[in-house]
């Protein structure tokens, strides 16, 4: 491969959001889409294997969360034979994919985030409105902007890394770190919550080269498929990237068994993702594989607001309303537990709050454009929030101060929920529950580092996490003590809505391996480094002078 020039990539700059108010261009658009893909219902999608599309005789039904009769999507599932051949195929595109220039496969990605930005913007948001219970704006944040921004930002990140090059040659010597793909396939099993997390799970091992199985969630078929046939557009070449969806644990046993799996990289429940790491680590211990796989994960968390005494109480119980609710607290960084003074709590910040969740209009995105909360995914979750608000209502520890119940007639819809305890060590305080309920606990003012100690030790996440003071004293103190506590820390901010560019993402703990989505750091878990030394000088002794 000739070279014959260092290209500069374009500027890379976050995509700006549209914002969607009444009579704009952009609601008018993004509705027409809405009711487009709506009359298309349902969908067929068939696997994408080697470039080609391959029917099966395995159906799968991904529903709408707020209108569970209807079908978004009919896909096929994939067999371990179909897997099989999506893996080999795989390792067969590896050969020309790895060995195009970076300039070209970059260009893939920066044209696939063109292609989102513009001509697919409003169908992509539409197919995570439909499929996946996303309101406009939630939809425009996650499949508008992050997407596109992961997919520029991972450009010029890939771009830093290779650039980061041996700061020594001695003389007659000049010193490269070669950054290789790796060898094998990476294996990306995307979440229902995010299209964009799930487009990035694919396209950041890609970017570096390498080629990847992308196996969807169950409940987002439907854009991550649209997502894939953007990547498709954009010019990747056939068997890079293989679509199977199929069932979880069928689809990854045939993944895993490959001697070739070189790579995990997953985004959902903890859970899930520790089983994983059992099958993997099993498998390495008994030599299946090459090399030892690479696992990435991003899991569950279970994130903090703590409003100390002098903080602003207004914009604390504003950041506290959108962080718990927004997109029905199915966001991985949600707030579910709120550990607020007994000052703020009494001097306006409880009747604030009740107020505010008291107003939020539940409902289908398009049925009345002022709905904020939508329905949570599926019946699994569902069900599983209705037993918690029924245990919260019966159990003396707990008082539900607002919402507390669940409606599935139509949709998956679940009251935006307040419960407080006086007990700071309840399972409320403890367990993800992945939806819209909110815990409290309020502590008095002179208890701060009691209520630092019960953040940092109650439950086994650390992933996002919020104060808010406006004593700088204050800040500093818990800034330092809460330094584990979580990934991503927010001062006087919301514990959601990380900005690619600007605030990479990731928790440790049980939250993942903490390679933060958004920044170099993730891309080079993708990449098996090579150091050479190109030697000039001819060595004409073996004695050193020592040896005289
Ligand atoms: N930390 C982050 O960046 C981040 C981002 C988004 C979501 N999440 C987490 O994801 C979870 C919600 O997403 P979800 O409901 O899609 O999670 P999930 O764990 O149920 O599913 C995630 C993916 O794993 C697959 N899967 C499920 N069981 C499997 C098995 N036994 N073997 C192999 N694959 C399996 C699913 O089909 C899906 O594709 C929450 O816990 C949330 O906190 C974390
Ligand atoms: N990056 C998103 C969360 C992604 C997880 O679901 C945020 O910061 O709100």
């Amino acid at each position: 491969m000739s070279k014959f020039a260092d290209f500069q990539l374009p500027l890379i700059k976050n995509e700006p959001p549209k914002n969607y108010g009444p009579q704009s261009v952009e609601r008018e658009q993004l509705v027409a889409a809405y009711r487009e893909l709506e009359s298309q219902l349902p969908v067929t999608i068939p696997l994408g294997v080697n470039g080609k599309d391959v029917k099966t005789n395995d159906i799968g039904e991904q529903r709408c969360p707020f209108d569970h009769k209807k079908v978004v999507a009919r896909y096929h599932r994939a067999s371990p034979a179909d897997v099989q051949a999506a893996i080999e195929s795989a390792l067969e595109a590896k050969k020309e994919w790895e060995n195009l220039s970076f300039t070209d496969r970059a260009a893939v990605f920066l044209k696939a985030a063109h292609l989102i930005s513009t001509k697919y913007r409003y169908k992509l948001m539409a197919a995570t409105m439909i499929g996946q219970g996303k309101n406009i704006w939630q939809a425009e944040i996650d499949a508008a902007m992050e997407i596109v921004d992961f997919l520029r930002f991972d450009c010029k990140y890939a771009s830093e890394l290779y650039s980061v090059q041996p700061p020594e040659n001695s003389t007659g010597v000049w010193n490269r770190t070669e950054y290789r793909p790796l060898e094998g396939f990476v294996y990306a099993i995307t979440p229902f919550n995010f299209t964009a997390i799930g487009g990035n799970l694919a396209a950041a091992p890609l970017l570096m080269g390498n080629v990847v199985l992308m196996k969807p969630s169950d409940h987002a078929v439907l854009s991550n498929r649209i997502v894939y046939d953007i990547f498709v557009e954009a010019g990747l070449p056939a068997g890079a990237l293989q679509f199977v969806p199929g069932d979880a644990i069928e689809v990854s046993k045939t993944c895993f068994n490959h001697f070739d799996f070189a790579a995990l990289h997953f985004t959902g429940s903890t859970n899930v993702f520790r089983s994983l790491w059992g099958i993997i680590g099993e498998n390495v211990a008994h030599g299946k594989y090459r090399t030892y796989p690479k696992i990435v994960g991003e899991t569950g968390g279970k994130n903090f607001h703590l409003v100390h005494h002098s903080a602003q109480i207004r914009s604390a119980v504003v950041n506290t309303v959108r962080a718990a609710y927004e997109y029905q607290g199915q966001k991985c960084s949600a707030l579910s537990r709120l550990y607020v003074s007994r000052s703020s709590w009494e001097a306006g910040f409880r009747d604030q709050l009740l107020q505010e969740v008291k107003a939020l209009k539940v409902g289908a995105p398009l049925e009345d454009l002022s709905n904020f909360v939508g329905p949570v995914i599926h019946r699994g979750s569902f069900d599983k929030l209705k037993a918690v608000l029924q245990s919260a209502a019966a159990d003396s520890e707990v008082e539900v101060l607002a919402g507390g119940k669940a409606d599935d007639s139509t949709g998956y819809f679940v009251e935006p929920t307040i419960l407080l305890s006086k007990n700071p060590k309840h399972d409320i305080f403890k367990t993800e529950f992945f939806g819209p309920i909110l815990a409290v606990y309020v502590y008095e003012d002179e208890s701060l580092e009691e209520v630092c100690e019960l953040i940092d030790t109650t439950n086994a996440y650390g992933l996002t996490g919020s104060i808010f003071a406006q004593d700088r004293i204050v800040v500093r103190k818990l800034t330092e003590r809460l330094r584990n506590a979580a990934g991503n820390f927010y001062i006087n901010d919301k514990c959601t809505g990380a900005v690619v560019g600007e605030q990479p993402f990731g928790g440790a703990r049980a939250s993942g391996t903490n390679d933060k989505a958004g920044s170099g750091m993730i891309l080079s878990r993708f990449v098996s480094p090579r150091s050479v030394k190109d030697t000039f000088a001819y060595a004409d002794s073996v004695l050193y002078p020592s040896n005289l």
